[in-house]
């Protein structure tokens, strides 16, 4: 199908990446690219690369693979499976243009989707990352892998959806379903992924971003933002990084009396090892260890109609995109 410069343009919507298999070797390969990327990991390269080779991928890569191995679906990891979902049903809601998803590390890369869309005659791309909040580790790694690929293309990248209204009352729906479903808890608690501090100081405005998001939610919501506590989860490394930590406050929360607490994670576009692990497995845990009762965990927007809607309606207008 060859396009015209001016029918609507291509939707790319570019995801993490996720291993292609449960295994130490194939987590290695997705570590190894997501690690050297400078936008995750600054530190000099003849400091980290031995470190990186040697120690932290041997050690992890088994590790990790474990962790996916008790998530993995049919069709594959979480993250893959959802993204893929997501792009269909986006499709389905924009049948005026060619949707397609890739993603930043591992299969589809962004290079191999933008070659196939030269090669079906596409002039103009719209790329939507899916990350909600901005952030130079995520967002900006994704442009600069757009950059190198879209040569000859006219592209466009949405810089961030952290407070779009529709977005914001998918989430608050979710958690309403939730509720009505399951009760509600004690405590609703909004956990997002973290990075290190020393970039927000240094001008990221991931931390701003992620607390507004927590506003907009809590208006969706139409309960008082004070209801709501807002942590950062998955730290990596030794260094200080965005804070309160997820694992401490629900800790907390335990000893301090409180019995089930709810978790929404609007960070994460699909759920994936961060959210069905981490939050559901390992911090579910930990909270009953110290006393909880039960972490109830509301699954991220996925492929449903309401995150479908949300995408589609940015991808049509005009607002963030540049
Ligand atoms: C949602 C936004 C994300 C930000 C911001 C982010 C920053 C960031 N992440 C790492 C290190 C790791 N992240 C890992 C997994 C992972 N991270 C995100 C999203 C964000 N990361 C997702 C969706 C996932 C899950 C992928 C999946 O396959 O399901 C991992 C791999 C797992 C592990 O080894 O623990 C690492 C490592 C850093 C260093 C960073 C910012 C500096
Ligand atoms: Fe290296
Ligand atoms: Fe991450």
């Amino acid at each position: 199908m060859s396009t015209s410069p001016d029918s609507a343009p291509a939707l790319v919507l570019v995801n993490l990446g996720t291993p292609a298999a449960p295994t130490a070797p194939a987590v290695r390969r997705y570590l190894a690219q997501f690690l050297h990327d400078h936008r995750v990991v600054q530190l000099t390269r003849w400091l980290w690369c031995p470190l990186l080779h040697f120690v932290i991928l041997p050690l992890r890569s088994p590790k990790v693979a474990h962790k996916y191995a008790q998530i993995w679906m049919e069709g594959g990891s979480p993250l893959a499976v959802h993204t893929a979902a997501l792009a269909e049903a986006v499709a389905a809601r924009l049948p005026d243009r060619q949707v397609v998803h890739a993603m930043r590390y591992g299969e589809p890369s962004v290079a191999s989707v933008f070659d196939g869309l030269r090669a079906a005659g596409v002039h103009r791309v719209r790329v939507l990352p899916l990350y909600p909040q901005y952030s130079t580790t995520t967002t900006a790694s994704v442009a600069d892998a757009v950059a190198v690929a879209a040569a000859g293309l006219q592209v466009e990248l949405l810089h961030d959806y952290h407070t779009d209204a529709g977005w914001a009352a998918a989430i608050a729906d979710s958690i309403r379903a939730h509720w009505a479903a399951h009760g509600r808890g004690e405590r609703l608690l909004l956990s997002f992924h973290g990075i290190p501090r020393r970039l927000v100081d240094g001008g990221d405005p991931y931390a701003d971003q992620c607390e507004a998001s927590a506003r907009a939610i809590a208006a969706a919501l139409d309960v008082r933002r004070d209801e709501l506590l807002l942590t950062f989860q998955s730290r990596f490394g030794r260094e200080r990084w965005l804070e309160p930590y997820t694992l401490p406050t629900l800790e907390a929360l335990a000893r301090e009396g409180v019995r089930r607490v709810d978790v929404v994670c609007p960070g994460f576009a699909v759920d994936c090892l961060e959210t069905l692990e981490e939050i559901s497995v390992e911090n579910d845990a930990a909270f009953r260890a110290a006393g909880g009762e039960s972490l109830r965990y509301i699954p991220c927007l996925n492929a449903g109609g309401a995150h479908a809607d949300a995408l589609a309606a940015l991808a049509r207008g005009d607002a963030g995109w540049a």
